[in-house]
């Protein structure tokens, strides 16, 4: 927090109204008062560093100049937490509650995300143990950098049809890495343009004359010293992009370009010396890293959604505007519930998503121990909950944020919002690691086996057994969470059965599967969507409750608000849904509005100190609007008095340009 200068006495007000202690709300959302007091040991040794700080505003450098600041800060910050995890050996940059934070501690997005966000886990997951050796304590130390470059320039999300080849050549014992085509070009990894020197190259697979699909090479792409572009690898970057502007992103070519057999990632599947290939216990183990990546991301909208809420919430409680009583001041835009209705969801969702992400890591990290010892039977459900959790946390994020901006009105628009950044992060979170559409789609596969072993009585694992209950009975619908929570189900039950029938039917009308399925995949998207649903708003209340006894009252009290408030906002948002899969009437919508109404005055005392509870510096929010001082205006001007605009009275472009042309219209 910055406390230099004057604070706003709006801020002032609200901070003395809060009724928890906000430091117990920070432990709570880091994981206790340990992982705060490192969470900020990390802080305090970095922001302070000079060589972290824009000497001017990103936005006013060039493309490159972009990219050069990005690398030179990523290198000191790396070289910061190396020397920090040196120090102590307990911090762990793998827990996602770290990762994101470290990310976020430079505001651009970092050349070397890729390096350890997925080259390190794949070559972790998908090496054998002598590959692990090998490869791992290079990339850990950072003698080499790398990516991960699986997308081409016609396909991302159709693994299958990567048209890069790498076919065996058991004379040489080498794989000849081959891009025949156009649309075979690798197309998006981040770092791949100026960064890395090494990248998991993901290809089809020839041995034999045969084509055994997609695996995982590693592969050195530029000279150790030169850092030139070896032969046979055309490389570059791809160019401005919505955000993610400083992460390099780039393109990979291959000509008949040769590595080493013991180049293949072999953890799963095998090619041995004489070219036989040897298959892995599941083909879908080589999606493994993926499947990391959109469980983390989980818990990184969480963290995005509270700086969205941060920003927009100190904002609304510095802002005044209209005058509702002539005879009174202008109150503060957080007065207005309207506002508070689009503020106090983003508060909520924030503490849904990490406590939805934290219960999914914890799932993700018990089944991949059970992979390790071979037992895949947890494979499926949990590929099922990491696609539908990334996919809606991230969309919900994304509206989420943009409400945000929006309820800051103009100034939201501005650059040193930061919104355009934070968008720009969610954004990214909606396509990346697979498209959000396609997410829900894997998901509905496991849905339909589901909802077909629900209707033959079978034993349902916890996640789904809600099913039984509504192919059994109707619930009696109550007003309670637990009530909620049970008519969420009933909907996520009920758009399963309608997308399972619709199925049917187009398969009856003479479609086959594949054409049947599409047909009916609007509803298939509806029906994964309504079980995500019904997953977060049961992990968030449970988890809740399950806390309660640890907290102080105060502090209880008012997540148990929140709680509420998500559920009662979602029964709103999805009131046709349960009128037509749950036996909720009208009367009870209508007392559900009125408690809404009610949660929201309850909260308001609270809103600034929620927001303070997410802890997020100034220096590291790195918004005009939402710094902890509420001195929005004169940051605003500040910041604008940096532009290389205001640097002179008079812009040359009015001798050049402005002034001949008002001349010409003169005569
Ligand atoms: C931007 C936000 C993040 C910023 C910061 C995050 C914070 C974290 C900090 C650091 C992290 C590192 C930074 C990361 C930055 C992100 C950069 C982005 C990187 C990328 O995007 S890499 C490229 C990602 N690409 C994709 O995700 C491609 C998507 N496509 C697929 O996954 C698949 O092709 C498909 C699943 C869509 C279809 O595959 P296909 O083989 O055709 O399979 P199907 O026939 O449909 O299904 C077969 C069968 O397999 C099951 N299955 C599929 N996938 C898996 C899996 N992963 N695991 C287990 N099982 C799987 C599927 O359900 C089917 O089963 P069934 O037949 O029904 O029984
Ligand atoms: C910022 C950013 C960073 C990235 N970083 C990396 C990286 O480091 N490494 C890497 O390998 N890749 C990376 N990617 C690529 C990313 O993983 C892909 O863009 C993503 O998986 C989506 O694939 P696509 O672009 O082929 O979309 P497409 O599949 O072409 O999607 C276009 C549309 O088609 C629809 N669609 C496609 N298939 C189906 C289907 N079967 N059923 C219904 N609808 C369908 C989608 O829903 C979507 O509406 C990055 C992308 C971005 C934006």
């Amino acid at each position: 927090m910055t406390t230099e200068g004057k604070v706003n006495e709006d801020l002032l007000k609200e901070r003395r109204k809060c009724t928890f202690d906000v430091e117990e709300l920070t432990h709570f959302i880091d994981g206790g008062e340990q992982a705060t007091k490192d969470r900020r040991e990390v802080e305090e040794m970095v922001i302070y560093v000079k060589e972290l700080k824009d000497e001017i505003p990103e936005e006013y450098l060039s493309h490159t100049g972009k990219y050069e600041n990005a690398m030179k800060k990523s290198c000191v910050l790396i070289d910061l937490l190396k020397e920090h995890a040196l120090k102590h050996s307990s911090f762990d940059a793998y827990r996602p509650t770290n990762m994101y934070r470290v990310q976020s501690l430079v505001p651009q997005q970092m050349p070397l995300l890729l390096h350890m966000g997925m080259f390190v886990p794949t070559i972790i997951g998908q090496g054998s143990p002598e590959q692990q050796a090998e490869w791992l304590p290079k990339a850990l130390s950072m003698q080499i950098m790398g990516t991960y470059a699986q997308t081409e320039l016609g396909h991302g999300t159709f693994l299958r049809g990567l048209e890069t080849t790498a076919t065996y050549d058991p004379a040489t014992e080498e794989f000849v890495l081959h891009t025949p085509t156009l649309t075979a070009h690798k197309w998006w990894p981040g770092g791949l343009g100026q960064t890395a020197n090494h990248c998991i190259v993901v290809a089809q697979l020839y041995t034999k004359g045969e084509c055994y699909g997609v695996h995982p090479f590693i592969v050195q792409i530029r000279d150790s010293e030169t850092h030139m572009p070896l032969p046979g690898i055309k490389v570059g970057e791809i160019g401005p992009k919505l955000g993610f502007q400083t992460a390099n992103n780039g393109f990979l070519a291959f000509d008949h370009f040769r590595i080493p057999r013991e180049n293949m990632l072999m953890k799963n599947a095998q090619v041995q010396k004489d070219g036989t290939y040897i298959k892995g216990k599941s083909e879908k183990l080589t999606y493994g890293t993926m499947m990391l990546i959109r469980v983390m991301i989980v818990t990184d909208m969480a963290y995005e959604v509270s700086r969205a809420a941060t920003i927009a919430v100190r904002y609304s409680a510095v802002r005044h505007q209209s005058q509702p009583k002539p005879d009174q001041p202008e109150p503060q835009i957080l007065d207005y519930v309207t506002q508070q209705h689009k503020l106090f969801i983003a508060i909520a969702t924030s503490h849904a998503f990490r406590l939805a992400g934290n219960w999914l890591w914890n799932t993700y990290s018990q089944v991949t121990r059970d992979l390790d010892k071979g037992k895949l039977d947890h494979l499926p459900e949990l590929h099922a909950l990491s696609c539908c959790l990334k996919a809606v946390s991230s969309f919900d994020a994304g509206l989420i944020v943009e409400r945000c901006r929006m309820a800051c009105g103009g100034h939201g628009y501005m650059m040193s919002s930061n919104f355009p950044v934070i968008y720009g992060v969610v954004a990214a979170g909606i396509t990346v690691e697979g498209e959000y559409t396609v997410l829900l789609l894997q998901t509905a596969r496991y849905l339909i086996k589901a909802w077909e072993q629900a209707k033959e009585g079978k034993v349902m694992t916890p996640t789904v057994s809600y099913m039984v209950n509504f192919n059994n009975n109707r619930l009696k619908w109550s007003n309670t969470p637990e009530g909620i929570i049970s008519g969420f189900q009933s909907v996520a039950a009920g758009k399963t059965k309608a997308a399972y029938e619709a199925l049917q039917k187009y398969k009856r009308a003479g479609n086959d599967y594949e054409d049947s399925w599409n047909l009916a995949s609007v509803q298939l998207t509806n029906a994964s969507e309504a079980h995500c649903r019904a997953i977060i708003c049961e992990v968030f209340w449970k988890e809740i409750q399950r806390m309660s006894p640890t907290q102080s009252p105060g502090l209880a009290k008012v997540l148990q608000q929140l709680a509420e408030l998500y559920l009662v906002y979602w029964t709103l948002e999805k009131s046709g849904d349960l009128l037509e899969y749950s036996s909720i009437s009208s009367s009870d919508l209508t007392a559900l509005r009125q408690r809404y109404e009610e949660l929201l005055a309850l909260i308001r005392p609270n809103a600034v100190g929620l927001v303070d509870g997410f802890d997020i510096r100034d220096q590291v929010l790195n918004s005009t609007l939402g710094s902890y001082d509420g001195r929005v205006y004169e940051r605003l001007m500040e910041e604008a008095m940096k532009s290389p605009l205001n640097q002179e009275p008079v812009n040359q472009s009015f001798h050049k340009y402005l002034k001949p042309f008002m001349q010409k219209s003169k005569l």
